[in-house]
């Protein structure tokens, strides 16, 4: 019989688990369900991956792996909360406190000079980043604002920054010599194998990869990004920012595009600093300085030199802050800007979060300032700049009466520019590289390149784009809500999926449906139109927007998209339920480590629970799953009625105390139904019980905040003191026990 998995991650939704998790567990069991867990946190999957340093009852089994194995299964029944995806200072955070609580996992080698060495960095580079979803997503995904999330948005609207037609805000995007610029793109007739290689001015061949198995049918693009026209689009930005008195900030995917963008960072770093980096160059260069992790890891690394160096630099970099356009904060009240770490702004959450807030972020002082936002490439820039001007026109959305935008996004089996990065390299020198068939010996694809642009190769095969165009349909259909296919025939990589969705889509019935292929920036347009009317469209995307657009629509429409439903239907017949559509939230943990107050809500992984409950009950013929999923459904509603999600301010009702309510919602609901007389005649007692008890376990909880909490570490925080944290309520625990 299959089992219910569910995932252990990182920061909130971590945290969150350990209260949470303790009641789907009681609950199910009345079903005879197995949940187990699995381990995917950083943490997690940095000692999995270097047993030989460790003691044998220090190392553990490699749960992503075996996930990613599962996945591929029928029967896989996966709820996946969000993870980090670990920037290079993350990653060296996490590395440093696992040494500190015991574990010797090596260093990170910036620059190996072993053969080890290369190898420990290898091993760590698939940890870094964004490591875990492209792992379990052997599906397409399937985002949504379920009817009860939207018609509570509309009864509750959340607050939307005013737009002005005078806002200064703008997206800043390069118009030449780009990725979206140098595209090329084709799709493989026959199974083969490619190589990719570098030919320098001097005719030295490299093989920068081999192996590259590809499918008939399988569409590959390949582009560059010029490091010259890059830098010279940069200096352009800083300059204009400063002329127009507008913050300067730029958003990025360093996570998720965890090769390119990182680079990218570090250019928009030694482009603002040009004066320190030119200044420092040479002594950046002997104490390890990468400006690819941002300021924050210089201003540590220079603690190492003699204090009048240090000053001297420190000095420099405030003089080139105030000389230059104001940056915008990530923290203004702790003097974190927005180049301090390059994983602290991203795109998908950063602009949608601008955008709500009428187009502006903060300044060191904290207050709200309009902004230049730079997104280098301009492949899918257009999209934030066609949102900005359609506010700029036509005023803030309103939650009240907006429709809603669904996505089908294609996302198997590394689709896309987000499985580029083993398919990614920094060029070294002058001269071309080519993707070749290693059987034929054609040059497939060949560009012109200099030294340090940023070359790129990306795949998506014809399966998963099969089983894109087919999703679509059945969304569109079981909704009759029109799709659009946001694809671009001036885009070489676009031009290509368009040919398999005109070969495609005749195979399906679209009788009665209205299916549009619009280039995103006509997309865009068309679909705020009728968002604006209250009308709602399906947006089919590939990757890149699947991510931004399911992060976008949601927080204009329902605040965050921590409200989403998020199913990966998986294309062997499994089920990966993802919890919300964002991320970890670093910001809550360290409200929930100086207060005692956790504002994750835990809404995503409520509605991804009772979908992968209903799931179980199909796959495994069990009634009783069923009853509990729609019980389950029941209270969330419940829930939402109620105004139960966590608040932001400590004193009130937080993570804890909202899945108090949940339990007692989902209770009454079993507790009602007639379906299955031994779950109601349980869940009778259980609801009395927890109802009884109400007052002193919310203030068994309440007594729980105000006050710092220590846990014991940051990403492998102690067992214990997890769960006396998240379970400060002895009389709710109490209650729980009696199931279990
Ligand atoms: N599926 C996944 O595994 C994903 C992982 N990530 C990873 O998460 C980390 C953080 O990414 P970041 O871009 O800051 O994005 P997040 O989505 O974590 O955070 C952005 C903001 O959204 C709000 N938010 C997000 N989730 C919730 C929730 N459940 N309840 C309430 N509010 C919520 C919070 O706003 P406020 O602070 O105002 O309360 C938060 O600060 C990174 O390591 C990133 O790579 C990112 C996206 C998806
Ligand atoms: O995997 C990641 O790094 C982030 C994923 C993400 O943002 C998304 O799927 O929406
Ligand atoms: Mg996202």
């Amino acid at each position: 019989m299959s089992k219910i998995v569910y995932t252990l991650t990182d920061e909130a939704p971590a945290l969150a688990t350990r209260s949470f998790l303790p009641i789907v567990e009681a609950f199910t069991k009345t079903a005879n369900i197995e949940v187990v867990t699995k381990d995917i946190s950083l943490a997690g999957r940095i000692i999995a991956n270097f047993p030989e340093f460790l003691k044998e009852e220090q190392r553990i089994t490699d749960d992503l792996a075996v996930l990613g194995e599962m996945a591929k299964t029928p029967d896989a029944n996966i709820i996946k909360l969000p993870n980090i995806s670990a920037s290079i200072p993350q990653l060296k955070e996490a590395i440093e406190e696992l040494r500190e609580k015991g574990y010797p996992v090596p260093l990170y080698p910036d620059e190996p000079s072993t053969e080890q060495e290369r190898n420990i960095k290898a091993r760590y580079d698939k940890i870094k980043g964004s490591a875990v979803n492209p792992v379990l997503r052997e599906g397409n995904s399937d985002r949504r604002a379920p009817k009860p999330i939207k018609n509570y948005a509309k009864k509750n609207p959340h607050k939307m920054g005013p737009w002005s037609p005078d806002s200064k805000t703008h997206v800043a995007t390069m118009s030449a010599g780009d990725f979206k610029a140098n595209e090329k793109s084709i799709t493989l007739p026959e199974d083969t194998v490619l190589a990719i290689e570098f030919i320098n001015d001097q005719g030295q061949r490299s093989l920068l990869k081999g192996d590259i198995l590809v499918k008939s049918g399988e569409i590959i693009d390949a582009s560059v990004l010029s490091k010259n026209a890059l830098l010279s689009f940069l200096k352009d930005q800083v300059a204009d920012a400063k002329k127009k008195g507008v913050l300067f900030s730029v958003h990025l995917k360093a996570t998720m595009m965890k090769v390119s963008d990182p680079i990218i960072f570090g250019h928009v770093m030694e482009v603002y600093f040009s004066n320190v980096f030119t200044k420092y160059g040479e002594t950046f260069g002997k104490i390890g300085i990468s400006a690819n992790n941002g300021l924050e890891s210089l201003l540590e690394k220079i603690q190492k030199l003699p204090e009048e160096e240090r000053k001297a630099i420190e000095g420099d970099i405030m003089q080139s802050i105030e000389e230059g356009p104001q940056l915008a904060m990530v923290n203004s009240d702790k003097g974190i800007t927005n180049l301090h770490v390059p994983s602290d702004v991203i795109i998908d959450a950063s602009m949608p979060a601008m955008i709500r807030t009428s187009g502006k972020m903060y300044d060191h002082n904290g207050a709200l300032q309009d902004t230049k936002a730079v997104i280098p490439d301009s492949s899918y820039a257009g999209i934030y700049r066609a949102t900005i001007e359609f506010c700029k026109k036509h005023g803030a959305f309103d939650p009240r009466t907006m429709g809603t935008v669904p996505n089908v996004g294609l996302m198997a089996q590394k689709a896309e520019e987000y499985g580029s990065h083993d398919k990614t390299f920094e060029i070294k020198g002058q001269g071309v590289v080519r993707v070749v068939d290693t059987y034929t010996k054609k040059v497939l694809i060949e560009h012109q390149v200099e030294d340090g642009d940023i070359w790129r190769m990306c795949q998506v095969k014809d399966l998963p784009v099969q089983d894109w165009i087919s999703l679509a349909v059945s969304r569109a259909r079981a909704t009759q809500t029109p799709a659009i296919f946001w694809l671009d025939k001036d885009r070489a990589h676009d031009r290509e999926l368009i040919k398999k969705v005109e070969q495609y889509l005749p195979r399906e019935d679209t009788t009665g449906l209205d299916i549009q292929i619009l280039s995103p920036d006509e997309a865009t347009r068309a679909t705020l139109i009728r968002l604006k009317e209250g009308k709602d469209t399906i947006s089919v995307s590939g990757n890149v927007l699947r991510d931004y657009l399911t992060d976008l629509f949601p927080i204009l429409e329902v605040g965050t998209s921590a409200k989403m439903l998020s199913i990966v239907p998986l294309m062997k017949g499994g089920g990966l339920f993802e919890t919300g559509a964002g991320g970890s939230a670093p910001k809550h943990v360290e409200q929930f480590l100086e207060e005692g107050h956790l504002r994750w809500d835990s809404l995503g992984e409520f509605l991804a629970l009772a979908v992968s409950l209903d799931f179980y009950s199909q796959k495994n013929s069990n009634p009783e799953a069923h009853v509990l999923a729609e019980a389950l459904d029941a209270a969330t509603e419940d829930f939402l009625s109620n105004n139960r999600s966590p608040s932001r301010k400590v004193g009130e009702l937080d993570t804890r105390g909202s899945h108090f309510y949940l339990a007692l919602y989902w209770a009454q609901a079993l507790a009602s139904q007639t379906e299955n007389a031994k779950l109601k005649a349980t869940f009778e007692n259980i609801f009395q019980q927890l109802k009884e008890n109400t007052p002193a376990i919310l203030k068994e909880l309440e007594d729980a905040q105000g006050k710092q909490q220590h846990i014991g570490g940051y990403y492998k925080p102690d067992a214990a003191l997890l769960e006396e944290a998240m379970r400060p309520s002895d009389s709710f625990n109490k209650v729980l026990k009696e199931l279990r």
